[in-house]
């Protein structure tokens, strides 16, 4: 089973902003944990953080037992750690492959676990000489989310993989998710749509100004409407 990610008391500034303010959060091993908030409340911080691509200013980051957090980004990867940004940091100039390849950081690409992603995402193996570039929107997640599984990780950390994809891809990729999940990889999962949400999440942990503000299981929250409303300010229409 993988290890489960805490973090305890960690602060962020970018600049001479303080972004987190004292974050505590665990996303136990083999579980998917969901952090949900309203906009701005510190998700991508959070995980930019735990990834070492902002440095926690104070506190503690463990993966199991090992510290992470004066770790640069790449020991951070070298430990296990994949990150698909809400950004889907592809190169475009490259092609679907190359872009696998530079995912790959234990040597070459293992075609069992290739075939295996090709399985949910089909599309990659069709495009898999093309340009990065010339890909939809829907199949650059897909990419993204690809390099971040391209090799077996302990954890990861993923942001808003739903980000304006078109319902039919929404389907597939709660798919992809979910068979992710069964691998029994640790996962961090930041996401808006509440019901893609509160398909895939075991866990949920809120944020709101820079810190945790609950801290539950996915269903409690799914089941409890004025809880959602309280803190993230769901109505009823946002379930569609
Ligand atoms: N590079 C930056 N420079 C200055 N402020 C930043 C920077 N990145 C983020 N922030 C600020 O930090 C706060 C938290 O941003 P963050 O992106 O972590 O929130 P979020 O919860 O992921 O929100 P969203 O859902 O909008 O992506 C926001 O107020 C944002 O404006």
């Amino acid at each position: 089973m993988s290890a489960g990610l805490a973090l305890e008391g960690v602060h962020t500034h970018i600049g001479r902003y303080h972004i987190l303010q004292g974050v505590d959060l665990d996303a136990p091993g083999g579980l998917t944990t969901m952090l949900l908030g309203r906009n701005g409340a510190g998700k991508t911080t959070t995980l930019r953080t735990i990834m070492g691509l902002w440095r926690a200013s104070k506190g503690r980051i463990a993966l199991g037992d090992r510290a992470l957090h004066s770790l640069a980004a790449s020991d951070v990867a070298r430990l296990g750690v994949g990150y698909a940004p809400e950004t889907m940091a592809v190169f475009s100039d490259l092609t679907v492959k190359e872009n696998l390849i530079l995912g790959a950081r234990q040597g070459p690409m293992d075609d069992r676990r290739l075939a295996w992603i090709f399985g949910f995402f089909p599309a990659l193996r069709k495009f898999w000489l093309s340009r990065a570039g010339s890909l939809s929107g829907g199949q650059k997640q897909m990419l993204s989310i690809a390099r971040a599984i391209v090799e077996p990780r302990e954890l990861l950390l993923i942001d808003e993989p739903t980000k304006g994809l078109a319902p039919a891809i929404v389907g597939a990729l709660i798919d992809c998710l979910k068979e992710i999940k069964a691998t029994g990889v640790t996962i961090l999962l930041v996401e808006q749509n509440f019901r893609v949400a509160a398909e895939v999440g075991d866990e949920v942990r809120v944020m709101d100004n820079g810190r945790v503000v609950h801290r539950g299981s996915m269903r409690d929250l799914a089941a409890d409407q004025r809880l959602q409303m309280r803190l993230l300010g769901l109505s009823l229409d946002s379930h569609q």
